[in-house]
């Protein structure tokens, strides 16, 4: 039986997030750009956890080197200073993701690449101590330190699975070379109990951190759908009227502050209502998709903006389009439609699907009502000129 996330999936097939979900991850992998999209937010929503996962870092491995300090200031002076080297080496992760927190979001994207690999340097150092206190002092290996970090690196850092479970192996592996460089035979075959200890909480936290991964990423799927249809017309795809409205006043915002121009085309399928009437409804929705596809051929540009904004009314939304080039673009869609050559059984202006446009440029200290107003006008003379044409406000 279909669960009610894939039927919604199936009716956005066409979205990135509904692809993604009718496909699967099974293997916690999303398609690249979407990938990068989920580990953006699987940071944002770690990004308290690692602050304070570093301040308690920098606590503990602080107190530790305190006791340890006063335990082997006379009794061991040489450990005692590798010791201080390693506990000091073991902070500076610590210190790195703070600096990290405060930085720009792009440092913060490299960083995160790193934050694994600063996993493994803690624990690897730990596993090290512990050796250590395996050699001269057995009754203080603990045995906590490699085996708390490979716990973290599933849980509350915000690190995707595959990865946790690299650096959770990286510090098992470097343990045993370390344990086979520095322990006897006889105290290697008792270092074996330390490594099966790490081996059981890799496995407890792998398979808990798939259960809990597959959710998040299903969550972040649904969530992201749900934006997207809060955002876009379910038949065509294009941007709903909401979004444009939203979209045309930050695009004007940007367009004053950075003195550029801003064209805003408003097209309207000619006699379509003679087309439902002969087609019928459902041929009037084909349409309306298939002058959707071509609208969206003319969004090019990362804030350029194609909306459905009525029934058979669209909208072309121009950053940096200056009113001569605006007439180009017009032209073109016009052409496009024409090349198309859809069948029209009712229309006036001949036998194929037309169009008609209204094009206006922003004029500084216009609103976004004045410029809709205006295109809207220059649309209403397009029609009374014969439609299947443009007209310039
Ligand atoms: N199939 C379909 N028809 C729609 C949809 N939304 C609006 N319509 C129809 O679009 C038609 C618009 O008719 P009019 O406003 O008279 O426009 P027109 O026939 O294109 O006339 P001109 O614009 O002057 O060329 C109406 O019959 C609406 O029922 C829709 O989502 N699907």
């Amino acid at each position: 039986m279909l669960t009610l996330e894939h039927q919604s999936a199936e009716d956005f097939r066409d979205t990135p997030y509904g692809r993604q979900l009718l496909s699967g991850f099974r293997c916690l992998l999303f398609a690249p750009g979407l990938e990068r999209e989920f580990r953006r937010y699987l940071d944002r929503q770690a990004r308290l956890a690692q602050c304070l996962g570093a301040c308690l870092l920098l606590a503990v491995v602080g107190g530790y080197l305190y006791v340890e300090r006063t335990l082997f200031a006379y009794s061991d002076p040489r450990w005692l200073l590798e010791l201080t080297v390693l506990r000091l080496l073991q902070m500076v992760p610590g210190v790195a993701v703070l600096v990290i927190t405060v930085l720009h979001s792009r440092v913060r994207v490299i960083a995160n690449q790193l934050f694994p690999l600063l996993l493994v340097m803690v624990g690897a150092i730990a596993a090290r101590i512990d050796i250590q206190y395996e050699v001269v002092q057995p009754e203080m290996a603990f045995r906590y330190g490699a085996g708390l970090l490979i716990v973290c690196s599933f849980f509350f850092l915000g690190i995707t699975f595959w990865r946790a479970l690299a650096s959770a192996a990286a510090i098992i592996l470097l343990d045993l070379i370390i344990a086979s460089m520095i322990l006897s035979s006889a105290d290697m075959r008792v270092h074996w109990i330390s490594v099966s200890y790490y081996v059981l909480l890799l496995v407890i936290g792998a398979v808990s951190r798939y259960v809990h991964e597959y959710s998040q990423r299903e969550q972040f799927l649904v969530r992201k759908l749900l934006g997207w249809v809060a955002e876009h017309d379910a038949m065509s795809g294009l941007a709903n009227r909401r979004s444009f409205d939203t979209a045309l006043k930050q695009t004007l915002l940007q367009a004053r502050r950075d003195r550029q121009p801003v064209a805003l085309l408003l097209l309207d399928l000619d006699n379509f209502k003679a087309y439902n009437d002969n087609l019928g409804h459902p041929a009037g929705d084909a349409l309306i998709r298939q002058f959707s596809e071509v609208l969206a051929s003319f969004s090019r540009r990362p804030m350029d903006l194609a909306a459905r904004v009525g029934g058979e009314e669209f909208a072309l939304l121009l950053l940096n389009c200056d009113a001569q080039a605006a007439q180009v673009i017009a032209g073109q869609v016009l052409a496009a439609l024409a090349e198309r050559a859809i069948a029209h059984p009712a229309s006036a202006q001949g036998p194929h699907v037309t169009a008609s446009i209204g094009v206006a440029a922003w004029r500084h200290g216009q609103s976004a009502e004045q410029l809709y107003q205006a295109a809207d006008a220059a649309l209403y003379h397009a029609k009374q000129a014969g439609k299947n044409c443009y007209a310039a406000a």
